[in-house]
């Protein structure tokens, strides 16, 4: 029978399914950090349990770190949770082992979901599973990776398996050429403004058609980030050329006669022709425009030349009710353009853009602009999403460019995304930001998230408020 390609990772790794379709699944890789990991060590301490597999584990520091004062080390961890947080992970690996650990201060240290595909920890054909719901990022590598609770954590830990039910299948296919200017941003928010924060929920999405093919492995791990957003708790993108290339060389990639053999499996991970899909959703690339945020979730976004929604005209009164409360946590009027909207810190970075492709598309806007940072723009960051990353940022020279334009060249880490470090927007202040949820406080209490391309995220900085980036391609 025809299978798409989330019913043969299902199928690989089954372990055993109950009659209500609970199943046992096999866990390849699990990715560590320091936020949902303490308890589960906790809880295997309490019980003498060890690590089933070390040897799957990869963890490091991310969420707590600081982009600021590397020089003073730990010491710089200005928050007494947050330092515990830090240090806490890096006893238990001590304690428990790992495959690779990417400590705080270390050279390949960052987000999970940047340093797992580029140090070769997530492969095509796995099963990845984080303490952490932007797992689905590795589904680009046509991995059935998702997030877990902290139970779930300790769990895998104890037994390599984790306890679940099949999702269905749902294909969102993007066929056509995406044009200038646009990213693969601007497809996940268009797909997320078509189907909703609830469209993929029960579902693994698998992200097809030409427009996903053209994208960079960059591109396509934002895609499958924000699976999350569209309520699904994987996303994937089948295997091919662009795929293997990527994982090629990785330090934890497999060599000799194991990488010809894993490249053989690798290449049969496509969905089947004909297999069936519970629910199809279509968008044609060429008529994706950059993509803005006006409101609390993902789903409240509209192109840049759009303008901010009016509620007298929406007519469901729940629906009204949402655009309302977002309006004014937000402070916007409603039928104001988009471009007229004016910013106070500029993010970029995160799980979602904060890979070296990422880097060079701000980069390039803020050269091509060569202009600097907005007088009333307070704060530009750039934050890269590992210590690799930014080496070869600095390799080419972008930080450069970023600090001659007068953004702040930071250090690897979750960052300015959820405000669990140093870096925050005060109350009222107004961010484009790079990253992936706009919900109330989610940057810092009071607030205000715009989500963006980095493309975007770099013009609005250089111009004060959003512009149409399509304009300077
Ligand atoms: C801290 C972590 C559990 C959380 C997540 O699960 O996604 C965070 O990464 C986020 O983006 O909100
Ligand atoms: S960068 Fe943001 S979304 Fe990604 S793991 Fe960190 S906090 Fe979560």
């Amino acid at each position: 029978m025809a299978r798409t390609l989330y019913d043969k990772l299902w199928d690989e790794h089954v372990v055993h399914t109950e009659e209500d379709g609970t199943a046992i699944l096999y866990i390849d890789r699990h990715l560590v950090h320091e936020v949902t990991s303490p308890q589960a060590f906790e809880g295997l301490r309490e019980a003498g349990r060890k690590l089933w597999r070390i040897s799957s584990v990869v963890a490091t520091a991310d969420h707590n770190t600081p982009t600021t004062g590397w020089e003073r080390g730990y010491d710089g961890i200005a928050d007494p949770t947050s330092k515990e947080q830090v240090t806490t992970l890096d006893s238990n690996i001590k304690e428990f082992g790992a495959a690779a650990f990417f400590p705080f201060l270390s050279k390949r240290q960052g987000i999970v979901h940047v340093i797992g595909p580029e140090s070769g920890a997530t492969l095509p054909g796995m099963t990845v599973v984080c303490g952490d719901s932007h797992t689905s990022t590795h589904g680009a590598f046509g991995a059935l990776a998702h997030g877990i609770g902290t139970s779930e954590v300790e769990h895998v830990m104890a037994t390599q398996t984790l306890l679940g039910k099949k999702a269905k299948n749902l294909l969102v296919k993007v066929e056509g050429k995406l044009p200038l200017g646009c990213t693969a941003k601007d497809i996940v928010l268009a797909i997320i403004g078509r189907i909703g924060t609830a469209g993929g929920t029960g579902y693994t999405i698998e992200f097809a058609g030409s427009a996903i093919r053209d994208l960079s492995m960059e591109g396509r791990m934002t895609v499958c980030n924000m699976a999350i957003e569209a309520g699904a708790r994987a996303g994937l993108v089948a295997v091919d050329e662009k795929t293997i290339a990527y994982v090629k060389g990785r330090p934890l990639a497999p060599t000799g006669v194991e990488w010809d053999q894993a490249v053989a499996y690798w290449k049969t991970l496509q969905s089947d022709p004909g297999a069936h899909f519970d629910l199809v959703v279509e968008l044609d690339a060429a008529q994706i425009k950059p993509q803005v945020t006006w409101g609390t979730s993902p789903e409240m976004v509209v192109p840049v030349d759009g303008r901010v929604p009016d509620p007298d005209k929406e007519k469901d009164p729940n629906k009204r009710g949402a655009i309302e409360r977002a309006l004014v946590y937000m402070g916007l009027e409603p039928n104001k353009p988009m471009n007229d909207i004016f910013i106070d810190k500029v993010f970029i970075g995160s799980c979602t853009n904060s890979r070296i492709e990422d880097m060079r598309e701000a980069a390039a806007v803020v050269k091509k602009l060569g202009q600097k940072v907005a007088k009333n723009v307070k704060l530009a960051m750039v934050v890269p999403g590992s210590g690799v990353v930014k080496a070869q940022a600095e390799r080419e020279g972008l930080d450069q460019i970023f600090k001659a334009a007068g953004f702040e060249w930071r250090e690897p880490g979750c960052s300015m995304c959820l405000a669990m470090n140093a870096d925050r927007l005060e109350p009222g202040e107004r961010c484009a930001s790079t990253s992936n949820r706009n919900f109330e406080g989610r940057q810092g209490a009071g607030g205000r998230t715009h989500l963006v391309s980095p493309a975007m995220a770099a013009a609005a900085a250089v111009h004060g408020h959003f512009v149409d980036v399509r304009q300077f391609s």
